[in-house]
């Protein structure tokens, strides 16, 4: 950590990770300014391969919009930032994005939904809806891709995005608090479900729920300040999805209300 409050690593991967696993990411030098106030300034954040990496803090701080630059989505004279793949390439094309209600089209059934990107891009569409209808099954949702969206409940539908998500088949994953309407309860199955399905893929998770980060997250940030700076990385111990009732889970999360208290206060407020 640098005396500016940007993260130093410079290794995109990590070697306990799978081998093969993932695609590292580094964001770099990041710049931006809405009208007259600058949300970053020279901002850094690495995404390790394989691995979720958690962002949270206050309201209005600039999280979703780290998550806009790296989809490529915030590329005006307002905005610049470097963006590396430890492969080489380029980042563009290889992230899928899970917004934070769900974008489902209320019109068409779930099997439509799940296989909207295919349909995007002119790709045939029988092998693409017998994957979705096999993602749909392994989200638990096998018997109702007839239904239209409007007669599933939030979690339902959460989990036709995340399948959504999960069909474009990205090695970068970006999810903007996913899970933020949902009640509690299902907000852990759902939570335990993308740990499984997108074990190995890279994730960055935006998160107002600190619970949420300790669970999920192989390194855990808080974003602070304007411009916004970021914490080092908390580093949960064991494999996620961890169980909430973990004495180091709960310690931990002390430790990151004393980040978000601190952030909140000294931080950027919509
Ligand atoms: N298109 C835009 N034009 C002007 N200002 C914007 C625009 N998009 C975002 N902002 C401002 O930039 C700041 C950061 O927004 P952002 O959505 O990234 O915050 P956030 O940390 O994700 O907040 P929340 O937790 O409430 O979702 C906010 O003050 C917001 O009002």
């Amino acid at each position: 950590m640098t005396p500016d409050g940007q993260s130093t690593t410079d290794h995109f991967s990590d070697p306990t990770a799978q081998a093969g696993a993932g695609l590292g990411v580094r964001l770099s030098g990041a710049h931006l300014s809405y009208d007259d106030t600058r949300l970053f300034d020279d901002l850094s954040l690495t995404l390790t391969a394989g691995r979720m990496t958690v962002l949270l803090g206050p309201s209005g701080v600039g999280k979703s919009t780290v998550l806009r630059l790296l989809a490529g989505l915030e590329d005006g004279a307002h905005a610049r930032a470097t963006i590396r793949c430890d492969d080489g390439g380029p980042l563009t094309g290889r992230v899928a994005y899970m917004a934070q209600r769900d974008s489902l089209l209320p019109w068409a059934s779930v099997l439509d939904n799940a296989v909207l990107g295919a349909r995007l891009r002119g790709e045939p569409l029988g092998p693409a809806r017998d994957r979705a209808r096999a993602l749909l099954a392994e989200v638990g949702l096998g018997d109702r891709l007839v239904d239209r969206p409007g007669a599933l409940s939030g979690g339902m539908r959460q989990r036709v995005s995340l399948a959504r998500a999960l069909m474009e088949d990205r090695p970068v994953v970006l999810m903007d608090e996913p899970f933020s309407a949902l009640d509690f309860l299902t907000r852990l199955r759902l939570q335990d479900l993308t740990a499984r399905l997108l074990a190995g893929r890279t994730v960055l998770l935006v998160t107002h729920d600190p619970l949420e980060a300790l669970r999920m997250g192989h390194a855990v940030h808080v974003l602070h300040g304007r411009p916004a700076t970021l914490d080092e990385a908390l580093v949960p111990p064991g494999a996620p999805p961890r169980d909430p009732t973990d004495r180091d889970v709960l310690a931990l999360q002390g430790e990151l209300l004393h980040r978000l208290t601190g952030a909140g206060h000294g931080g950027a407020v919509a």
